[in-house]
């Protein structure tokens, strides 16, 4: 089986624009500045689900919140709140090196992990106010390049934050397939005790400058997750933004302690476009910096995920044909937006919304009925 880097190696996307240095950015310069301005309407009195992960509905909330947003915020989980706080001064240390330094680690354009830009740029003819760090695995050598003396604490700090994510993503798969009317024991690579062993993740250290003319920039430009799940903490600095059905642009306000769950394309595939992956983009600010941490968890890379048997009947036919996690990110390299409608089966019932026009079109939106 391929490893996670293995399958976007695969995959390369190539971003050609020198790293800028945004603290000595004044102004915004022209190919940050997004010709058509973003949709800044933000639907005031939509709030996306905050599911305690303890509760005894749990499932049905999982499930009417996947359904109608594909995106809950989650409280109670059990990842303690120091943890959060560790990670955000491992990221925020990270950030702030002088841009030669983090360029020591800089993700080869064939490759995924390192410093970079965010890999959906590519995709758009505008660059987005941000920088990314992505790490599959051990960030040792990341580390050692970033800092030869100090790296040891950082790492440890991530390799924790990484096995709490691990452990916490097997136990919210368990609870969205129960939310499916699945069990683990229906899904061949769970594992017996649904420890989802072999399954591959990515972390992505977002960080989003402050910026000098935020109204026509963009941090990060709509996309949905290849993912199963995302599991997103952000600091205390507002800019996460979800695309509703209906209604527009909703923000995702940071909740203390709570993490953001984002149904990404592969369980929109495997719940058979039951649970829409959320379009979400991101959007920046005059004076604070705003850090996320993303978790992109999904199957073993050669685990083929299809729409599930239990979900797939007479009157609801499969929507997607199967697909492994390397092809898919294949496909996401080459389609993007479009991406899911290229393993689509049948024609989507509705497949356009507004964004802007510098913004890719034609993300997907199921159409729900009922199962
Ligand atoms: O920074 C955020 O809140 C969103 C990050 C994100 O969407 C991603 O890393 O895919
Ligand atoms: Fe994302």
């Amino acid at each position: 089986m391929p490893s996670l880097s293995e399958a976007f190696r695969g995959h390369p996307v190539y971003l050609h624009h020198k790293h800028p240095d945004f603290n000595s950015l004044q102004k915004l310069p022209d190919s940050y500045a997004w010709t058509t301005q973003p949709d800044n309407h933000i639907h005031p009195n939509s709030t996306v689900p905050v599911i305690d992960f303890n509760h005894p509905n749990a499932p049905n909330l999982v499930r009417h919140a996947c359904r109608t947003w594909g995106v809950f915020q989650l409280i109670s989980h059990g990842v303690p709140i120091s943890l959060f706080a560790r990670m955000h001064k491992a990221t925020l240390a990270l950030f702030s090196l002088p841009l030669h330094q983090k360029l020591k680690a800089a993700r080869s354009p064939d490759a995924v992990s390192g410093y970079g830009r965010a890999r959906i740029s590519s995709f758009f003819p505008k660059l987005m106010w941000s920088e990314c760090f992505t790490i599959i695995d051990s960030p040792l050598q990341l580390f050692l390049h970033l800092w030869p003396q100090h790296y040891a604490i950082y790492c440890d700090i991530v390799m924790e934050y990484q096995a709490a994510m691990e452990k916490l993503a097997a136990k919210l798969m368990c609870l969205v397939l129960a939310s499916l009317g699945i069990s683990k024991e229906d899904i061949k690579w769970a594992g017996p005790r649904g420890e989802f062993d072999g399954a591959c993740a990515a972390l992505h250290l977002n960080s989003y400058p402050s910026c000098p003319d935020p109204d026509r920039a963009m941090g990060l430009a709509a996309h949905t997750d290849s993912t199963l799940l995302t599991i997103l903490h952000q600091n205390n600095v507002n800019g996460l933004q979800v695309l509703k059905e209906g209604e527009g642009w909703v923000a995702v306000p940071p909740l203390p302690g709570g993490l953001v769950i984002n149904v990404g394309d592969l369980l929109h595939i495997l719940s058979n476009g039951l649970y829409p992956s959320v379009v979400h983009r991101v959007r920046v600010n005059r004076t604070r910096q705003r850090f996320s941490v993303a978790y992109l968890y999904g199957p073993p890379t050669n685990v083929e995920i299809s729409p599930h048997v239990k979900l797939v009947g007479p009157t609801r036919p499969a929507l997607y044909r199967s697909v492994t996690w390397n092809e898919y990110l294949g496909t996401k390299a080459k389609h993007f937006n479009k991406a899911l409608s290229s393993v689509r089966l049948s024609e989507p019932i509705n497949s356009s919304f507004d964004v802007n026009e510098d913004e890719s079109n034609d993300l997907e939106v199921v159409q729900l009925d009922s199962p």
